[in-house]
């Protein structure tokens, strides 16, 4: 009996075009000045030392770990520090009213729907909890953060490994099959699955494999459906 959804993010409730065309772009734009201004900031030092950590870069060159930032935008990395500094950023653009999160209609309606009847509803995505708690909280159809207990980034680990599906399952405290993880990407899927969650694979354009071996569905309304049949 699923008692718990874990939601992917980008592809998932909100658009991959939001993420690729609006939110990353608006990073690489203020993200050199932001970390210039501030580079002292404790929590922005840290990251920047995870940089310089993981690249083997001269701490002292802001400039050079600004531009290993850029890369990383453009290469689509979920390096936790660029992810916790996108998230910085990104709360400047939310409370200046610059960005609205994208949340699909499928997506909102179904996720007030299960949160009122009793489901416990938990994020998981590459994005930091910040900004996973901005993009739901200021989204075009209101702010969504009341009906999440919880959220998960890649702190607990990357989103293709299972022991990271295992660390959410233990820190919830609950069995594995009373969970249910919503992704577009069938890697995750899999590694959720090798943790003993159940899956909902969201295709929501494009091509359905006939043979995929797992449960397939177009939007919300039809993992709905998967849910009522239990
Ligand atoms: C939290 S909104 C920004 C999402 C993001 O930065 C990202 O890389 C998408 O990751 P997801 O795991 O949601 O596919
Ligand atoms: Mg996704």
């Amino acid at each position: 009996m699923i008692r718990v959804v874990l939601t992917d993010i980008e592809g998932t409730t909100s658009s991959i075009s939001f993420v690729h065309d609006v939110l990353f772009p608006y990073a690489s734009e203020h993200l050199p000045d932001f970390v210039r201004d501030n580079y002292e900031r404790p929590d922005v030092a840290e990251q920047l030392d995870a940089v310089a950590k993981s690249t083997g870069q001269d701490r002292q060159d802001v400039d050079g770990l600004i531009e290993t930032l850029l890369t990383w935008i453009r290469e689509d990395r979920k390096e936790t520090p660029l992810k916790a500094l996108q998230g910085m950023v990104w709360e400047y653009g939310y409370d200046r009213g610059e960005l609205k999160g994208h949340i699909y209609e499928d997506a909102a309606h179904h996720l007030r729907l299960w949160h009122d009847r009793g489901l416990r509803l938990f994020v998981y995505s590459s994005g930091s909890v910040q900004a996973q708690k901005l993009i739901f909280g200021y989204t075009t159809a209101g702010d969504f953060t009341p009906f999440f207990s919880g959220y998960f980034d890649t702190r607990i680990g990357g989103k293709k490994d299972a022991g990271s599906y295992r660390n959410i399952v233990a820190e919830l405290g609950v069995e594995p099959s009373t969970v249910l993880f919503l992704s577009d990407v069938e890697a995750e899927l899999e590694a959720a699955e090798q943790a003993g969650l159940e899956t909902a694979w969201l295709i929501r354009e494009g091509e359905v494999p006939e043979d995929a071996g797992r449960f397939i569905a177009r939007d919300f309304s039809e993992v709905e459906s998967l849910l009522r049949k239990q």
